[in-house]
Order: C-alpha cells, then sequence, then structure tokens
C-alpha cells in the first residue's frame, strides 16, 4: 500500500439549501470517529451558499472534515458578476475546490485551457484543485478514453511547478458512470488511474507522480468502495449520489472496515 493519505470526497452538487447542509454534515460528524478521520481525509464540498454554515460547523465544533467548493473563477477579483473568487473560498477556511467536473465542462461549456487558469488561480489562493477529468460513453466505446483522460490531465496542470503538482488531488470520473448506477470495474478504474500516473511521471518524474492522489468517482458507495480502494493507483472517491446519507457516506469513508483491503 502506498502512503499516500486516502481522500474521500462528497461533492453535494446542487442538492441541499445551507440549513439542510447543516444537519448533513453533523450527521456526518456523529458517524465518524476520530481514528477514520485521521487514517482517511474526509471532504465534503458543499453549493457555495452553504460554505458559511458548513465552516462554522466545522470550527464550532472542531470537527475533523475538510471543506471544499464545487468551482472558482480564474480571476481573482473584479467585475465578474456571479462568481466566485478562490481568495472568497480560502477566506472561508475552504482546503479544496473542485475544477472541471464533468458538469461543468458539459453545461458550462468549459475546455481543457479555462479549467487550468482555475487550478492555476486554486493555488494563487492557497487551495488545493480537485481536478476533474473523465470521458463520455462514445469516448470509452471508440476505446479512446485513456488517451482522452490523459490529455485532460496534462492540460490542467500546465503552467504548474512540480511542487504544486505533487499537491494536486486528480478525479477520474467516466462521465457514463455518474450518477447512473453503472460503476466502471475496479479493473477499469485502476486502468485510467495508472495511465493517469504514468502520464505525470513522464511530464515531471517519477517521485511528482507518486505524490499525486488520484481518486475515482461514478456511483461509489459503501457496497463498491472497498474493491476500488483496493486498486494500486487508486487513492479516494469524488462521491456525488451517496455523500447525501450521513450514515452511507461514513460507511465509504470506512473501505477499511470492507472486506478487500
Ligand atoms: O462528483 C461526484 C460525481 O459526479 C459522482 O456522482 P455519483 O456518485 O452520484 O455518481
Amino acid at each position: 500500500m502506498s502512503d499516500r493519505r486516502p481522500i474521500i470526497a462528497g461533492n453535494w452538487k446542487m442538492t441541499v439549501n445551507h440549513l439542510e447542509a447543516i444537519l448533513l454534515v453533523q450527521k456526518l460528524a456523529a458517524s465518524l470517529n476520530e481514528q477514520q478521520l485521521t487514517d482517511v481525509e474526509v471532504v465534503v464540498v458543499p453549493p457555495f451558499t452553504a460554505l458559511r454554515s458548513v465552516q462554522t460547523a466545522i470550527d464550532g465544533d472542531k470537527l475533523l472534515i475538510g471543506l471544499g467548493a464545487q468551482d472558482l473563477s480564474p480571476h481573482d477579483k473584479g467585475a465578474y458578476t456571479g462568481d466566485i473568487s478562490g481568495s472568497m473560498l480560502a477566506k472561508l477556511n475552504c482546503s479544496y475546490v473542485l475544477a472541471g467536473h464533468s458538469e461543468r465542462r458539459q453545461y458550462h461549456h468549459e475546455d481543457d485551457v479555462l479549467v487550468n487558469a482555475k487550478v492555476r488561480a486554486a493555488f494563487r489562493n492557497g487551495l488545493t484543485p480537485i481536478l476533474c477529468v473523465g470521458e463520455g460513453l462514445e469516448v470509452r466505446d471508440a476505446d479512446g478514453h485513456v488517451g482522452h483522460c490523459t490529455e485532460q490531465v496534462i492540460a490542467g496542470l500546465e503552467g504548474l511547478t512540480a511542487e504544486q503538482v505533487k499537491k494536486v488531488v486528480v478525479a477520474y470520473e467516466p462521465v457514463w458512470a455518474i450518477g447512473t448506477g453503472k460503476t466502471a470495474t475496479p479493473d477499469d478504474a485502476q486502468e485510467v488511474c495508472g495511465a493517469i500516473r504514468s502520464c505525470i511521471a513522464e511530464a515531471y518524474g517519477k517521485e511528482v507522480a507518486e505524490a499525486v492522489r488520484i481518486q475515482y468517482g461514478g456511483s461509489v458507495k459503501a457496497a463498491n468502495i472497498a474493491s476500488i480502494m483496493a486498486q494500486p493507483d487508486i487513492d479516494g472517491a469524488l462521491v456525488g449520489g451517496a455523500s447525501l446519507d450521513a450514515e452511507e457516506f461514513a460507511s465509504i469513508a470506512r473501505f477499511r472496515d470492507h472486506v478487500g483491503r
């Protein structure tokens, strides 16, 4: 097993208001124990409007749960109506921010250049980007998934220093597995995650690649997390639907208790 610390993140997407978010983080804290929270990094990623409330709950109760945001502007300040800057997120004690989630790429036409600008904005503001990549069904059916995902990773990391690359979390999420109940098999997930680590090693060296944490995302649940985490190049999960159920999400974070690892 590698010494990379596993990271299990729950992306709440646009599903909860700030009151529901407070309840959810409190239930989650009650379902986890401190031992689990030191072995595994658990992060919640609420919508923007709930970040302040969740941050207050985490800080007030000294919960060992990390906070992330779902997106950020590539700009640091200015006349960008509707956008949220990295410095605003850092001020709310966010440690992580998603960049290039497939729903942003699909519904907001975010391309690799914009995603890369967001990754760099994250670092400028002391945030760790979770760079999301993944192929659609057509690309997978045409057997282009490995090349597609490694190109997205290299484009997303453009202009970063080796030390920054080491800190990046990459989330491999095959688009056809998101919210569909279809999980990639552990071997499918490992194939792409292994290729991602190899392409980072080629570009930045083996030491850098060995430090990068790579998550799998797409219909992760308690029943399948152990076999996913048993893969050598998978260091965590980016969980959508199942993270809205505190017990289920806590059970995912306890993946070591499940058979298979
Ligand atoms: O960010 C999370 C992913 O989009 C996965 O969502 P899901 O677990 O509902 O398939």
